[in-house]
Order: C-alpha cells, then sequence, then structure tokens
C-alpha cells in the first residue's frame, strides 16, 4: 500500500513498556538497528500497558500521539519496537497513514541490505519469504471470514491469493533446495579441511562487538567493519598463519542479537552449523557495552541453540582501549587459557591471542605426534 521508504528518511519509533526489565535496553538496541538500517529518528513515542491492544497494539490515544509524531516531522515509516500481527499492521498503516514496519521487518530490512554472497542473499529471500507467507495465510483467513466462512469459493481475490500462496511455496521450495546444495559442497570442503588436520576457529558474539576488526586484523583482509549493527552476513574464512602451528582457518560470521526473528535464525542455520562445527569458538566481547553481560548470555543461548555449547571457548575481551585495562591473559584452575583482553582496534593484546591459539592448537595435536614432551595442559 505504501512505498518502501527511502534510505536516509525520517522515521518515528515507538516503544511501549509492558514491564520487561530489558525495556530500556531493548529500546537502546532499536534505535541502534534504525540508525543501522540508514534511517534518521525524528522521535520516540514511548507508553507503559497491560498487554497489546488487539487491533492497534498500542492504544488509541497513543497512536494519535504518533500520528502527530508522524505529521510534526514528515515521517515516512513508524517502526514499532515489537512483533506486529499483520492485521495490526494494515490498521497501523490506515490510521496513521505511513508505512509501518515491526522489529522483525526492520531486522529483515538490514539482512536483505547487507547480504553479500549469494548463499547470504538466498537466506534472506527465504527468511522474507516465511515471514510475508504467514501475513499472507493469515491475511486469507481473515478474508474467509469477511465472506462467511469456508463454503465460499471462487471470489477473485481468493483466487489471487491462492495463486500468490503457490507461487510464494514454489520459491521457497528452490530456495530450499541451492541453500542445501551449497550446504553440502561446503560440508565437502570441511572434510577435506579435516583431513589435512587444519584448525578450524570460528569469531562468534553479538552484533558490534568487533569480531570483523578482529578478523582483519589477524587476516589483514577488508572484511567490512563498521559502527552498524549485522555489518557482517555472510560467513568470510580465512587462512591465518601461525609460526608453531601452521594454518589455522579462521571464520568471521553474522552477530547475534536479543530477540532475533525465528525464521531468521532457521534461515541462518547453514552459515551458524560452520560455528557449531569448529574446533574452537573466540567469542568477541564488547567489554565496553554497558550491556556486556545480557550480551554474552544471550551468545551463548544461540549457540545452544545450534548446537556449538561444547565446543571449546575462549573469551576475548575486545574494546580494551575503551575501558583502560591493559591487555591480559586469564587462565583458567586447570592452567588453560580462559579469556583474553584485547583492543582488536589498536592492536594491543592481540599477539597474546595468537599465543592462546598456539596453546590451543598444540594441546589438541594428538598425541602421536608429540615425541618430546608429553601434553600437560600446562597443569603444574
Ligand atoms: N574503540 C574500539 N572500537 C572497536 C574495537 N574493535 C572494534 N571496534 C569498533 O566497533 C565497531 C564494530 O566493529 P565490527 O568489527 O564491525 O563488529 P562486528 O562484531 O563484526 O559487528 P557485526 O558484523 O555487525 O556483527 C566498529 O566501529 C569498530 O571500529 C576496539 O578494540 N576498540
Ligand atoms: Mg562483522
Amino acid at each position: 500500500m505504501f512505498e518502501r521508504p527511502e534510505a536516509g528518511g525520517t522515521v518515528v519509533l515507538v516503544s511501549l513498556d509492558f514491564g520487561s526489565p530489558d525495556y530500556q535496553d531493548s529500546l537502546n538496541e532499536l534505535v541502534l538497528l534504525t540508525r543501522s538500517a540508514g534511517f534518521k529518528v525524528a522521535a520516540v513515542v514511548e507508553g507503559r500497558r497491560s498487554k497489546p491492544d488487539a487491533a492497534l497494539f498500542a492504544g488509541s490515544g497513543k497512536v494519535e500521539e504518533v500520528a502527530a509524531a508522524v505529521q510534526e516531522h514528515g515521517a515516512g515509516l513508524v517502526i514499532f519496537n515489537h512483533e506486529l500481527s499483520p492485521i495490526q499492521e494494515r490498521n497501523l498503516e490506515r490510521a496513521l497513514q505511513c508505512r509501518v514496519l515491526d522489529r522483525t521487518a526492520l531486522i529483515l530490512d538490514i539482512f536483505a541490505q547487507r547480504a553479500r554472497s549469494g548463499e547470504g542473499k538466498l537466506q534472506v529471500e527465504l527468511a522474507q519469504l516465511k515471514h510475508y507467507a504467514t501475513r499472507l495465510v493469515r491475511g486469507w483467513t481473515h478474508l474467509e471470514r469477511q465472506r462467511g466462512g469456508i463454503g465460499v469459493r471462487g471470489g477473485p481475490g481468493e483466487k489471487q491469493i491462492e495463486l500468490d500462496r503457490r507461487m510464494l511455496a514454489n520459491r521457497i521450495r528452490t530456495i530450499e533446495a541451492k541453500l542445501k546444495k551449497l550446504e553440502q559442497s561446503r560440508a565437502i570442503q570441511r572434510r577435506a579441511r579435516n583431513r589435512g588436520g587444519v584448525l578450524s576457529v570460528s569469531l562468534v558474539g553479538y552484533t558490534n562487538a568487533g569480531k570483523s576488526t578482529l578478523f582483519n586484523r589477524l587476516t589483514r583482509a577488508g572484511t567490512y567493519a563498521a559502527d552498524q549493527l549485522f555489518a557482517t552476513l555472510d560467513t568470510t574464512s580465512r587462512k591465518l598463519w601461525l609460526p608453531e602451528v601452521g594454518s589455522v582457518v579462521l571464520s568471521d560470521t553474522v552477530g547475534f542479537i536479543t530477540q532475533l526473528p525465528h525464521g531468521l535464525v532457521a534461515a541462518f542455520h547453514a552459515t551458524l552449523e560452520e560455528t557449531a562445527k569448529a574446533d574452537l569458538l573466540l567469542h568477541v566481547i564488547d567489554s565496553a557495552s554497558p550491556n556486556r553481560d545480557r550480551q554474552i548470555e544471550e551468545v551463548n543461548k544461540v549457540l545452544a541453540e545450534i548446537g556449538a555449547q561444547d565446543v571449546p571457548q575462549i573469551l576475548v575481551y575486545n574494546k580494551c582501549d575503551l575501558t583502560g585495562a591493559a591487555p591480559d591473559l586469564v587462565r583458567d584452575e586447570y592452567g588453560k587459557i580462559a579469556a583474553v583482553r584485547l583492543s582488536a582496534r589498536t592492536g594491543e593484546g592481540v599477539d597474546l591471542l595468537k599465543q592462546a591459539l598456539e596453546a590451543f592448537a598444540r594441546a589438541k595435536q594428538p598425541k602421536t605426534e608429540i615425541q618430546t614432551e608429553p601434553v600437560t595442559d600446562g597443569m603444574e
């Protein structure tokens, strides 16, 4: 009904507090997401409710307040910090006379802008189609009810929607088949690498933690690093050479975020599976973020969802230039390196991380290959 707003366009954000302790964090994150998508935030309309309104999500007084803000700032888009039902979205667009997006659609929009590789683009398209398909189906049952039940057939609207649904379903199947093929060829590559005994290390972490900056630091590759959420969408892998160990395959991955839409997690499953099969995860943390601990938890939750909870982790407390803490290396009670504090931006502490990788690789080598000294894991 409304055109997709231009990047750089002005938007009004709407965020309602239903009493969740994470409310302020999720609002701050929405502002960052909106900027990352290339929009300017003109106003934030906030409110408090016990539960969403069935028709408009917000109360009608709140919707009037939003409409006034849209008018005042000449906004072309309103973004809700929540999931809207298709009906709420439609009612709101009618009431506000402008395009309305929910949080999921905003994240999908960012993903669509960022995907670079063929596979990444297919994954995003799949997530978008699935998002759209549920809307169409729900819209359809809604129409059906208006027409007086399932018995009434043959209206032109229904035929069109039925056709759209079939086309969508076909496209979804085609994409899924293509993704499956890509996944298989990646599995073959992975097997070849494993046979060669090459260690695989994945950088994981919350979006904006500094994974790509660290990846570049370690490999000197020109991966897109930016102060945006979801700057990286495709898994990039490069070989890194460590003096005592030889080659290591290092992968940069998509960042995690709270309330990542479910369809998206599924869509990126194939890419994230790489992560689950790595020998070691470098869990990169923005130690300067006020939400540091919540973000660590969230990342571990997603790792568990993709079956990577048992892959060994080294925590990388990044951005130590901002916190003022000196680079450092922390061992656990068994002498294994558990965490490294560094700054990917200035490079201080990156040598410690290389040491940690070397120590991990040495400990992981099959015992038969070790001739001179037994593996002690640094235990004494
Ligand atoms: N001060 C400081 N800034 C850093 C450091 N590392 C990264 N940054 C900045 O943090 C922002 C995010 O960095 P990225 O490397 O793109 O983060 P990412 O984890 O790859 O983010 P996504 O790809 O969006 O998940 C950029 O503006 C970086 O310049 C650091 O050690 N110190
Ligand atoms: Mg990145």
